[in-house]
């Protein structure tokens, strides 16, 4: 397949169903040929519209939608050469794994030693060689799955859309499951759309994660820029893992790169920004602070300068295993939870009701959008 065939264009796309409801409002987005992207968001933010858009089950209200550079807009699904892999995978139930599989050739109009012979070899490629005379009811709910895929797959789509894959398997599976969706996205080398509520599947899986919200796009990029680098608390809060608490600035420490800023009731603290970025003086603003970049310290410690304190009570603790989930009292309305490796925390352990000081590196903290 030629190089470039997979990529997608969203150009300002709008969907709206009874003419005032945007339920996608004003969506750019370019992605890669060959790219693993992950939409999430909330349910009811757009993001099975978007797909079903991509796929050709759903048109535009306004902008425009390019695969592999071409205006797809209008075009059925087989002419866009995507496939749509959905949550109850569909399978036909009196069909064997072979013939389901084998079944969108058939659909257009191959030969049957000819489509059964792709069958095969789709079926080699996904490892389901002992299943292929099994019918649907016969398989877990991960060969399904596997099953469905290949079916979607064996007409080489450019594009191939999942819509909440997993969400059908237990905890375990899933986890399985989207190891395997991965390794299949490599080998077939094409672009990847899926949609899912999880953030957990979305960095887990995706090149691309689009953070979304009510029809528009908050944050797109690496999962790892979205997760470590969110731009404002919408993203934070949705990805997990920060402390997001609102400070008023104090000073914008000009040409320091630091700006001073004042927690509710507590000390000011300081917090990195570009040049140029400060806000304003008496602003509120909204930091963030990893729960994995916070260090308990007992009160009676000193502590480095080059480390920024928040001093509070324990008010529970959650073992998690490879840490513990230590949480403080809030910081104005926020709630501020510490992640400290489990062997860190009973080396010099805290119970609830003790004083503890929060502490992480200065340089850490983000001021958000
Ligand atoms: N056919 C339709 N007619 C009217 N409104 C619709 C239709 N389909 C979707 N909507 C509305 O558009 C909005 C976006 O729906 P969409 O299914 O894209 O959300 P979603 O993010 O995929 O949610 P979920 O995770 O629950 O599937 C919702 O408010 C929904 O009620």
């Amino acid at each position: 397949m030629a190089k470039g065939r997979g990529e997608i264009e969203l150009a300002g796309i709008v969907k709206s169903y009874d003419g005032v409801t945007r339920a996608v409002d004003g969506i750019n987005l370019k992605i890669p040929d060959g790219a693993y992207c992950c939409f999430l968001g909330p349910s009811g933010c757009g993001k099975t519209t978007i797909l079903r858009m991509i796929a050709g089950h759903e048109d535009p209200t306004d902008g425009e939608i390019l695969i592999g550079g071409e205006d797809v807009v209008g075009l059925a699904p087989v002419e866009r050469r995507t496939a749509m892999m959905f949550q109850s995978y569909a399978l036909f139930p009196h069909l064997t794994v072979r013939d389901n599989i084998a079944f969108a050739l058939r659909v257009r109009g191959m030969a049957k030693a000819e489509r059964l012979k792709a069958a095969d070899a789709m079926i080699e490629k996904v490892k389901l060689g002992e299943l292929a005379d099994r019918l649907p009811n016969q398989l877990s709910g991960g060969q399904q799955q596997r099953v469905a895929l290949a079916r979607a797959a064996i007409t080489e789509p450019r594009v191939l859309l999942l819509d909440e894959p997993l969400s059908a398997l237990d905890e375990q599976l899933r986890v399985q499951m989207r190891a395997e969706l991965r390794r299949m996205q490599q080998d077939l080398g094409i672009t990847f759309v899926h949609v899912t509520h999880t953030q957990q599947e979305a960095i887990a899986l995706a090149d691309m994660v689009v953070v979304m919200e009510k029809g528009h796009i908050r944050q797109a990029g690496p999962a790892r820029d979205v997760y470590a680098f969110p731009k404002d608390r919408y993203v934070a809060e949705f990805l997990g893992g920060q402390n997001v608490f609102t400070a008023k600035v104090e000073a914008t420490g000009a040409g320091e790169g630091f700006v001073t800023v004042r927690p509710p009731d507590l000390q000011p603290i300081r917090v990195p920004v570009a040049p140029g970025r400060a806000p304003d003086a008496g602003s509120l603003a909204d930091i963030a602070v990893r729960r994995d970049d916070v260090a308990l310290l007992k009160p009676s410690e000193s502590v480095d300068p080059a480390l920024s304190t928040l001093p509070g009570r324990v008010r529970a603790l959650e073992y998690q295993g490879s840490f513990v989930k230590v949480m403080l009292d809030p910081v104005g309305r926020d709630e501020f939870i510490a992640y400290v490796p489990e062997r860190t925390f009973f080396a010099t352990p805290f119970q609830v009701g003790d004083l503890a000081v929060a502490a992480w590196q200065a340089g850490h903290a983000r001021l958000l959008a």
